[in-house]
């Protein structure tokens, strides 16, 4: 029986939160006027952090877990001129909800629960349709993880690094740099182009200031330019903002793959602590689940062998096992992150609390 992708299935259905604000007052999503997407000049391969003008088009992932080949991506564009200005008015809006945790001093999360502009930015299928292309081996679609969309990272002079070094806990993601860096010293997001456990080891050997040789730094083209990255499989962080003269930025859209039967590569335990995770990890693997059955029930695969049926009814089985078990914390998947000032790992024990202005 051979595995399908699944573009056909349904993606999860939006949530909507009655303690949070749901702000009417915003220019409706229109790809049309807010979108002008473009292709980078250059992508990075995984095998060997290999630099090409184009990934490869492939007919299947690269990777024999489903991952894809692409590391990430020079600067292109996704936003207009247009839906910069109105990304940027609702973050305005939104920094009447700036939180921190142990990973990033300030941050934005949730914001897709009070505003239709960033779901629809989040769930644009023509974002996803030229991501994929980017890939050139796998379709991607939008994370089910609803407090994903569009999560934001402040970084601010004289405060902490702006994330600790950590990989993601979601398969792919878009930033947008939504600020003016010309005049800011720090605030760099580096990468490190070694395989994840190389990584790590590079950054406790150097207590987390590993040498300039080890280093890709991402130059974001200017304001409104984009990056994408397959940020689960390659580990960086982004250093403190020394000087600025306005904060840094970075929005954040999280992607996973359209295939149901790829490695799932979203984390639930780097977002327990928030009262919307269990609901939107259940809906994740609920998605993944129903992908994988609607598969096997939709007769595309005539005449599989009990074993070959039981095989797949027992992924779907083991799947919502699993998060089961994640919820009741019988089993984790946790992958952490380096803090640079205690220099090991850590991991979300607390919930993120509310930025304190004073420290701004
Ligand atoms: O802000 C950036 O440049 C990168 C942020 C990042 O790695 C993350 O939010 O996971
Ligand atoms: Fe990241």
């Amino acid at each position: 029986m051979n595995v399908h992708t699944n573009g056909n299935y349904p993606i999860a259905p939006l949530l909507f939160d009655s303690e949070s604000e749901f702000y009417v007052d915003e220019p409706i999503y229109d790809p049309d006027i807010h979108l002008q997407l473009t292709e980078p000049e250059f992508v990075v391969l995984l095998d060997s952090f290999k630099h090409v003008p184009k990934a490869p088009q492939l007919n299947k992932s690269a990777s024999p877990t489903g991952q894809s080949q692409l590391a990430y991506t020079g600067p292109f564009r996704v936003l207009s001129d247009e839906g910069y200005r109105v990304l940027h008015s609702i973050l305005q809006r939104e920094m009447a909800y700036r939180i921190s945790d142990v990973r990033h001093p300030a941050k934005i999360r949730f914001g897709a629960y009070r505003s239709k502009w960033l779901q629809e930015f989040n769930r644009c299928p023509r974002i996803a349709e030229h991501l994929s292309r980017i890939t050139g081996d796998v379709q991607i679609m939008p994370t089910t993880l609803q407090s994903n969309y569009s999560h934001t990272n402040l970084g601010y002079a004289g405060f902490d690094r702006v994330d600790q070094f950590h990989r993601d806990s979601v398969p792919y993601v878009l930033i947008l740099l939504a600020c003016d860096m010309t005049e800011t010293i720090g605030g760099e997001l580096q990468l490190i182009e070694r395989s994840p456990d190389e990584a790590f080891r590079l950054i406790e050997q150097y207590g987390g200031k590993v040498p300039k040789e080890f280093i890709r730094t991402i130059d974001y083209l200017g304001t409104n330019s984009c990056v994408f990255m397959q940020g689960s499989q390659i580990v960086h962080g982004v250093t403190n903002v020394e000087s600025c003269k306005e904060p840094r930025i970075t929005v954040v859209n999280s992607y996973m793959p359209t295939n149901p039967f790829v490695d799932d590569l979203t984390r639930y335990d780097t977002f327990r602590k928030e009262k919307t995770a269990p609901l939107e990890f259940a809906m994740h693997k609920i998605w993944r689940a129903g992908a994988q059955m609607f598969d096997l029930g939709s007769g595309k695969h005539p005449w599989p062998t009990p074993e070959q049926v039981v095989e797949r009814l027992n992924k779907s089985i083991e799947e919502l096992e699993h998060c089961r078990d994640l919820l009741l914390e019988k089993t984790t998947d946790r992958i952490g992150f380096y803090d640079e000032k205690t220099k090991k790992m850590s991991f979300f024990e607390t919930a993120p609390t509310a930025f304190k202005v004073e420290d701004e």
